[in-house]
């Protein structure tokens, strides 16, 4: 479904990105892990047309076969990738239905209606402002309004981050299902979650890929978790803080240009 290779990225003098390369399945949830900073956000957004303007992007990335690197974000949007970005980027002055009228291309009532089912919360709360939601219905938000338009992939990017037990539940359950009809690439730091959703893992170090695999594979691999990640793979643990005692260094941070 999405092919990714030797993508390079290089923001502000550091080499982000290292030639990475990998697949993305054409269904269910293909899951990119790696410690705090190794590019996992600088992956998502390069893909979609979001390196920022003193950034520079090299190698190949395809949907299908279409070559998507060359393209404005609009019309990748357009062309059915759903971004779903770390920081939701919801308009806060703005009411629930607002912000999803802005999102849709052509949301039919259709459309409304599965967003609805999926989260009847953003139904109940559409005259409610943004701003005020709880983050874990701004996190709802941002993914109901994605969902508005016929995707072919979505990108998604630590949707659990910050919010409560509960929620992580709800929009894990959420995924699983919008899985179900459209591939997903999600980041996620949550090993549970990814336990309960993914089927193949891309793991970064450094700005390199560092494995692909089976992501069930990988999380009964103790010892694999604790290099790749920094942790065991215990039900609920978080990975990507660092390094415990004993395990490997912690990654080191991107390449600078003039090799310092
Ligand atoms: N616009 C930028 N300017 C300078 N450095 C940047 C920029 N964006 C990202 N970086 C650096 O690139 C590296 C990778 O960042 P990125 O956000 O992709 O990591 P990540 O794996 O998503 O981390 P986390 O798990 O903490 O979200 C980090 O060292 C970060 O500081």
């Amino acid at each position: 479904m999405l092919t990714v290779e030797d993508l390079s990225v290089r923001i502000a003098g550091l080499h982000i990105l290292q030639g990475v390369s990998f697949t993305v399945a054409p269904t269910g949830v293909t899951v990119l892990l790696g410690r705090n900073g190794v590019g996992k956000t600088t992956t998502l957004r390069a893909i979609v047309g979001l390196t920022p303007r003193n950034g520079e992007v090299r190698g190949t990335v395809r949907m299908s076969t279409r070559s998507l690197l060359e393209q404005p974000t609009h019309r990748l949007v357009r062309g059915g990738l759903g971004y779903v970005p770390e920081d939701r980027c919801v308009f806060a002055g703005l009411t629930v239905a607002e912000n999803l009228r802005l999102a849709e291309r052509r949301g039919t009532t259709a459309a409304y209606d599965r967003v609805f089912a999926l989260f009847p919360e953003l139904d109940r709360r559409s005259r409610q402002r943004a701003g005020s939601l709880s983050g874990g219905q701004q996190q709802m938000l941002a993914i109901g309004r994605v969902l508005l338009n016929d995707n072919q992939l979505l990108l998604v990017d630590e949707p659990t981050k910050g919010l409560a037990p509960k929620v992580v539940t709800e929009v894990a359950e959420v995924l699983e299902r919008v899985a179900e009809s459209v591939p997903v690439l999600l980041v996620e730091q949550n090993l549970a979650v990814v336990r309960r959703l993914a089927h193949d893992a891309v793991v970064l170090a450094a700005g390199r890929v560092a494995w692909t695999g089976d992501a069930q594979e990988l999380l009964s691999a103790t010892a694999l978790t604790k290099s790749l990640l920094g942790v065991g793979s215990a039900q609920g643990e978080h990975h990507g803080a660092g390094t415990e005692p004993g395990a490997p260094a912690s990654t080191p941070g991107p390449a600078r240009e003039d090799g310092s």
